[in-house]
């Protein structure tokens, strides 16, 4: 199972973490959270762990620099982003990459959407093409960092092709409920767990050692 720890943004916490050989570290990059990256950290990440930038409703060109500046290997977009935006977000990415050096990397994109009781999968249909990948995150009063859990249960409705990441509230306490929910036919879309505050010491900066036990107990 793959796991991803966003909202990172303390140098020497990288350090602590990437020793645990997280799959994904994820930055935020939406100046309205609490763990906005403005001094991207100077630390070295393995080229094994996957940097995602964390978008909301941001702009292209916006999204790309950062993504070049900072060499990061997906973005995860969390507001109201559109299939024909992720569309133009990677047809957008190839281009540059392209007139940079003759090979063209292309970047993943991940679609977060906000769950409640009463989601309509059907939204997701139009994004099977232009994503790798999906997220599922609580919906809540803020975009996403939330703390809050939704039922997962709800996440047997999904029946799309992409691959998706259970997010919202997720605490060690969870790490039996998920390998549970993980072991059920229904949830075989599911790649990983996405953790972010409930992790936290304060914002951005992450427990370490619960951070440990959790992925031993996953
Ligand atoms: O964490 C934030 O501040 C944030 C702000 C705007 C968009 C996304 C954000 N984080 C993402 O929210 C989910 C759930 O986080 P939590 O476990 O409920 O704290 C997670 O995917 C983060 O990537």
């Amino acid at each position: 199972m793959k796991v991803k720890v966003c909202g990172m943004r303390d140098a020497e916490n990288i350090s602590e973490l990437v020793k645990l050989k997280p799959d994904y570290l994820g930055f935020i990059f939406y100046d309205k959270s609490k763990r906005f990256v403005t001094d991207f950290p100077k630390v070295e990440i393995p080229s094994e762990i996957k940097k995602v930038g964390v978008f909301v409703n941001e702009t292209i060109e916006n999204v790309l620099d950062i993504v070049e500046e900072h060499k990061l290997d997906a973005v995860q977009l969390h507001g109201n982003e559109s299939p024909e935006y992720c569309d133009k977000l990677r047809e957008c990415h190839l281009e540059r990459s392209r007139k940079i050096s003759s090979e063209s990397y292309p970047i993943k994109i991940l679609k977060a959407f906000s769950v409640d009781d009463n989601f309509d999968f059907s939204k997701t249909e139009a994004y099977q093409n232009v994503c790798n990948f999906l997220l599922f995150d609580t919906k809540g009063k803020e975009y996403g960092g939330n703390g809050v859990k939704f039922n997962w249960e709800v996440l047997d409705n999904y029946k799309g092709a992409l691959p998706y990441m259970l997010s919202g509230g997720i605490t060690k306490n969870d790490a039996q409920a998920i390998v549970s929910f993980l072991h059920r036919q229904e949830s075989k879309k599911c790649i990983g767990v996405d953790i972010n505050s409930g992790f936290e010491m304060e914002p951005a900066l992450k427990n370490i050692a619960n951070i440990k036990e959790f992925k031993q107990n996953l």
